[in-house]
């Protein structure tokens, strides 16, 4: 069975790219796309902005009159257009994958609370190297324990709009829980001036805005004699936008709730 995808955030860096994935991917194709209203390219080819030719499939920004059209949207856009987006999936009985990051604790929740009544996929990153590390990182601040400082270094290009990255807190989420720790209070964003010796309990996080970096995520445990690094570097928007689609195809048939990418790599112990 082909799954219908609808795009949130069409014109966007990873909407082109999610058109072409799901252009691309064997059993989904990209069946609506979404933009913001006012948005200039409002009406155009959704194949033909993506550089795969014409698909047949306008840019609209009505999303609630497409809801026939697709079977998963996939959002890509910013914290408050995902939540109309779910609010609408939610009423539709649509599924929704979302990869936008940076939103407020109050918006998780709600995002929550719709995953009871449709099947959700909400995960800061999409690729499969960066959810691998997930797991190599749990691995590395339970054998390394409290004996190591633990710093999460991450850069991304000039236009992003959100810090730390959602991918570098979801990082620190996970070393927080292996080590017993809660994230919310023991993280340290940036540091200036005459900060006083480092607390060993503390997670610290730096952020690079440069240019055209894709992403790149470094968690560092720095002991006595010896340090432990664990890198992803994404050179291509596409291995999120696989991703994205890939989430999408494994939705399709899954009953409501709140799922994440390592429920659908497989990941989850
Ligand atoms: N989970 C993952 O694997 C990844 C997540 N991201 C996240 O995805 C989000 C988008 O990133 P980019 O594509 O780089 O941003 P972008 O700014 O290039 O694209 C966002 C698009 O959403 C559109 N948009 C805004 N409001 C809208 C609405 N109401 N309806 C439909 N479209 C609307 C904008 O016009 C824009 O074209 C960010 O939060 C970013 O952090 C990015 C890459 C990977
Ligand atoms: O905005 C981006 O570009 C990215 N955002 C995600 C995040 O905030 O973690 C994932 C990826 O690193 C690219």
């Amino acid at each position: 069975m082909t799954t219908r995808i609808a795009i949130a955030g069409a014109a966007g860096r990873m909407g082109r790219h999610l058109i072409e994935a799901a252009h691309n991917t064997e059993g989904t194709q990209p069946a609506v796309a979404l933009e913001a209203p006012g948005h200039p390219s409002l009406g155009s080819d959704a194949g033909v902005l993506a550089g795969v030719g014409e698909l047949g499939v306008n840019v609209t920004d009505d999303l609630v009159a497409q809801a026939e059209r697709f079977d998963v949207l996939i959002d890509f856009t910013i914290p408050e257009a995902t939540l109309a987006n779910v609010r609408a999936c939610r009423a539709a009985g649509r599924a929704i994958v979302i990869g936008t990051t940076g939103l407020s604790d109050d918006q998780k929740s709600e995002l929550a609370g719709a995953a009871r009544d449709i099947p959700v996929v909400f995960a800061p990153n999409m690729s499969v190297g960066v959810n691998l590390c997930l797991k190599l990182l749990d691995l590395a601040a339970r054998v390394l324990g409290d004996t190591v400082d633990i710093e999460v270094i991450e850069a991304h290009h000039r236009h992003k709009i959100d810090a730390p990255s959602g991918t570098a807190l979801r990082m620190g989420e996970v070393v927080a829980e292996a080590l017993g720790r809660d994230l919310k209070e023991c993280a340290v964003y940036g540091r200036e001036g005459r900060t006083g010796e480092r607390d060993r309990r503390t997670i610290g996080f730096e952020t690079i805005r440069a240019g055209d970096i894709v992403g790149e995520h470094t968690v560092m445990f720095a002991g006595e004699g010896e340090r432990v690094e664990i890198t992803h570097k994404a050179s291509s928007r596409m291995t999120f936008a696989s991703g994205a689609v890939r989430a999408a195809a494994w939705l399709a048939d899954r009953p409501a709730g709140l799922y994440d990418m390592q429920d659908v790599l497989g990941l989850k112990d």
